[in-house]
């Protein structure tokens, strides 16, 4: 065992056509920690969590899950122990709220689409009751609002919660949330600082990435500037609001804001 990261992304590089989305990035998440990752808009920032997670192929670079290699489809991924969300929620709108925080319920227990087809017929009604309470619990913990409810109905904000919720019922080993507090009233993103605190605490890790830079650098252990698909800074977060890097990306100045 080299060292205890849980998620290793090294030298990933992706073009659009002419577009150089990102070009040489290495990231690396560890037990227990918050990275959060900052940029300016076409930074590169949900490119690299679609390499990760799977949703884009990488034209360079390797990925490592607990030291093992990361590869195949999202939802072999997922079941490997990436939980996600996305920056425009991907929630079946036409479920309840249980309903789909039951979908993540589900694919956490199956380990495969053999297994997946297998328990469907053979145990599904045995584990039911068990996701049932999990995801209860999991509601009720986030405040995630009535779980009887159309998902259609709710706000951008209580959809947020409710697929932050749908990945941490994944328990997930690395959890990579885009733009979770964006256009998110204040309830919700209470839940959803609680999620991510929980999986921190379960020991394991969260990328987070988010326009909001002081609540993402009140809550990550560690931060990475993304600009023009490079690494341009890293450090805490006290650093990196400190950085020369920070102010020229954010404000295009040198060392002053
Ligand atoms: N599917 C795509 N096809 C073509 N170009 C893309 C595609 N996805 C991303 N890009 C381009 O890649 C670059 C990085 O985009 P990306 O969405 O990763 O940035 P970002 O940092 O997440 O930005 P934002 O904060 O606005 O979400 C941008 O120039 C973008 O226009």
């Amino acid at each position: 065992m080299q060292n205890d990261a849980l998620l290793e992304a090294t030298g990933i590089s992706k073009s659009y056509g002419g577009i150089q989305a990102l070009q040489d990035v290495s990231i690396r998440v560890g037990a227990g920690e918050i990275l959060g990752l900052v940029g300016p808009n076409g930074a590169g920032k949900t490119t690299l969590v679609d390499m990760i997670t799977g949703h884009q192929i990488m034209d360079r670079g390797t990925l490592k899950l607990r030291g093992e290699p990361l590869s195949g489809l999202p939802a072999v991924r997922a079941r490997r122990g990436l939980g996600r969300t996305f920056q425009h929620p991907q929630l079946a709108l036409e479920l309840t709220v249980e309903e789909n925080l039951l979908v993540g319920a589900a694919a956490y227990r199956f380990k495969s689409a053999w297994r997946m087809a297998l328990g469907v017929i053979t145990d599904g009604i045995m584990h039911r009751k068990q996701e049932l309470d999990a995801v209860r619990e999991v509601a009720r913990e986030l405040g995630v609002p009535d779980l009887n409810e159309l998902t259609a109905n709710l706000s951008l904000g209580e959809q947020r919660l409710t697929e932050v919720a749908r990945a941490l019922v994944q328990n997930p080993t690395v959890m990579l949330l885009d733009e979770p507090f964006a256009g998110a009233d204040a309830h919700s993103i209470e839940g959803i600082v609680e999620a991510i605190q929980k999986v921190r605490a379960r020991g394991h890790g969260v990328v987070l990435v988010d326009h909001n830079v002081d609540l993402l650098t009140s809550l990550a252990d560690r931060v990475v500037l993304l600009a023009q698909g490079k690494v341009v800074f890293e450090g805490t977060p006290a650093q990196c609001l400190a950085s020369e890097e920070m102010q020229q990306v954010y404000f295009g100045v040198g060392g002053e804001a």
